[in-house]
């Protein structure tokens, strides 16, 4: 009889807890589990450890698995104390308070291209320096009492060898790219940045893995992967290489390509992240994804189905209608106080289908412009795959392909953040130089002859609301 080797991906993400168990040698899916996170921008990482356990449990539990990594949200601020309890609540990266202290920061190395030129990252609230500088400045005995600072992938994966030890905390490049006083180029922490950064303190951080390290093993005696960012760990699953564009619709819109070579974009809309096998993840990222349709449905009094195909029996163009999604503040373009905005009305074209074509065209329009973006950073953009809890609107996969004027490969529908985990978890077993092969799940290709003109209107809406 052959036995069967598991491994677990787990994905902390916004919105939810995922756990997948597969196959080690192929890939196959065995089980799977869930369970919802708290809402807010605002959370006890505590909340997250618990839907972790819940999940786990919801996919009966871990204990025959060999191996397991944790993909997470990115970018949010754990500060620990010396006994390694949280200090306060994380902040994340949807957070924005901190845009204040991002131009801080901006200011006091000499402007945007000095941030670029030396770690490939502008500061913008999401990144977590700027939380820092935020808790130095607002919460000073909180910064004080900050032993070591880490992100949500690098605890939960902490968490599940039992804590303990500060000195055990491990992180790896793609998360660590995120922290804004790490360089995805060189793979190195750049300390005097986040000593500028928590005004002179200088909090632990965790050491960087690479790509089939394990940070050591489970309380139950599993194999731990390095983990990664969410973005990174879904380009695993997806097996991005160089000339995929992945366009992610979660909590967030994500724009990232693998590269052999890193982005430094001083005008900061490109930040320069590294991908979870050893290469660059140069990436876009708004705040508002997924949640924009959520919201326009709700307004409506329909379900994202309705919406869906009210949106796909209005107009191209939406009658005129044009929907800025930046609800939640922006990131890409860096607006953190903006608002949304619903332009063009007329008593004529005010209805449930205008509105919600508006929504979907406008949330494309936002990721196309992030499209634009990594496009002038030298991205030969050759397949463009789009994954993620929005990818489920059939009418944001219909129009996908005319708005970003290139056809779209969908996979199917799948938890691609967990998936990229449990690759790297089977990786770490392996020790390989590169990362097993498993078979990729088939993909449908959406194409349509590209529009520009709604590009153009949400363009000319976007210029006379917001500078
Ligand atoms: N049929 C659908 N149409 C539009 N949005 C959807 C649909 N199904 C799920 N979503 C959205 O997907 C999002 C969750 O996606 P997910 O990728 O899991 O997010 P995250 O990783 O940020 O937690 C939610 O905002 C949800 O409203
Ligand atoms: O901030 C970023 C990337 O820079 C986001 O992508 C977060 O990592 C959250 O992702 P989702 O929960 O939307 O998947």
């Amino acid at each position: 009889m052959t036995t069967v080797t598991l491994v677990a991906g787990i994905d902390s993400s916004t919105q939810s807890c995922k756990v997948v168990v597969r196959d080690a040698d192929d890939g196959a899916l065995v089980r799977s589990g869930r369970a919802a996170h708290p809402p807010g921008t605002e959370v006890d990482p505590r909340e997250w450890l618990r839907a972790m356990h819940s999940a786990i449990a919801d996919a009966g539990g871990l204990d025959d698995v060999a191996a397991v990594s944790v993909g997470a949200q990115q970018h949010g601020m754990i500060c620990l104390d010396a006994d390694g309890n949280p200090v306060r609540d994380a902040l994340l990266w949807n957070d924005t308070r901190s845009a204040d202290a991002a131009q801080d920061l901006i200011d006091e190395l000499g402007g945007p291209a000095e941030w670029a030129a030396r770690i490939g990252v502008v500061p913008v609230a999401s990144i977590t320096a700027t939380k820092l500088r935020w808790l130095a400045d607002h919460e000073p005995s909180h910064a004080d009492a900050t032993a070591a600072v880490c992100l949500p992938h690098d605890w939960l994966t902490w968490q599940l060898r039992g804590g303990g030890d500060l000195a055990d905390l491990a992180t790896d490049r793609s998360d660590a790219s995120g922290t804004g006083y790490f360089s995805a180029e060189t793979g190195a922490y750049d300390h005097d940045l986040l000593t500028m950064a928590m005004r002179g303190r200088t909090p632990s951080v965790p050491r960087v893995l690479g790509p089939h390290d394990s940070a050591g093993e489970s309380t139950w005696g599993a194999r731990l992967g390095a983990g990664a960012g969410d973005n990174a760990s879904a380009a695993l699953a997806l097996d991005a290489r160089p000339g995929d564009v992945i366009v992610s619709l979660g909590t967030s819109g994500v724009v990232s390509a693998v590269t052999d070579v890193g982005s430094h974009d001083a005008a900061g809309y490109v930040a320069g992240f590294a991908d979870a096998t050893g290469r660059q993840l140069p990436l876009v990222c708004t705040l508002n994804g997924a949640p924009v349709l959520a919201s326009i449905a709700r307004m409506l009094g329909v379900d994202l189905d309705v919406l869906s195909d009210l949106a796909l029996s209005s107009a191209p163009g939406s009658g005129g209608v044009s929907l800025i999604p930046y609800f939640e503040g922006e990131r890409s373009p860096n607006l953190p106080d903006a608002r949304a905005t619903l332009a063009g009305l007329s008593v004529a074209n005010t209805t449930p289908a205008t509105i919600a074509r508006a929504a979907v065209e406008g949330l494309l329009c936002s990721l196309a412009d992030g499209l634009g973006f990594i496009a002038d950073q030298g991205v030969d953009t050759q397949r463009i795959i789009l994954v993620g809890g929005g990818v489920r609107s059939r009418a944001i996969r219909e129009l996908a392909p005319a708005i970003f004027g290139l056809p779209v490969s969908v996979p199917e529908p799948g938890e691609y953040v967990a998936d990229g985990a449990a690759r790297q978890a089977a990786w770490a077993l392996t020790e390989a130089a590169t990362p097993p092969r498993w078979s990729q799940s088939g993909t449908e290709r959406f194409e349509a002859d590209p529009d520009p003109s709604i590009l153009e209107q949400y363009r000319a809406a976007q210029a006379r609301t917001y500078r």
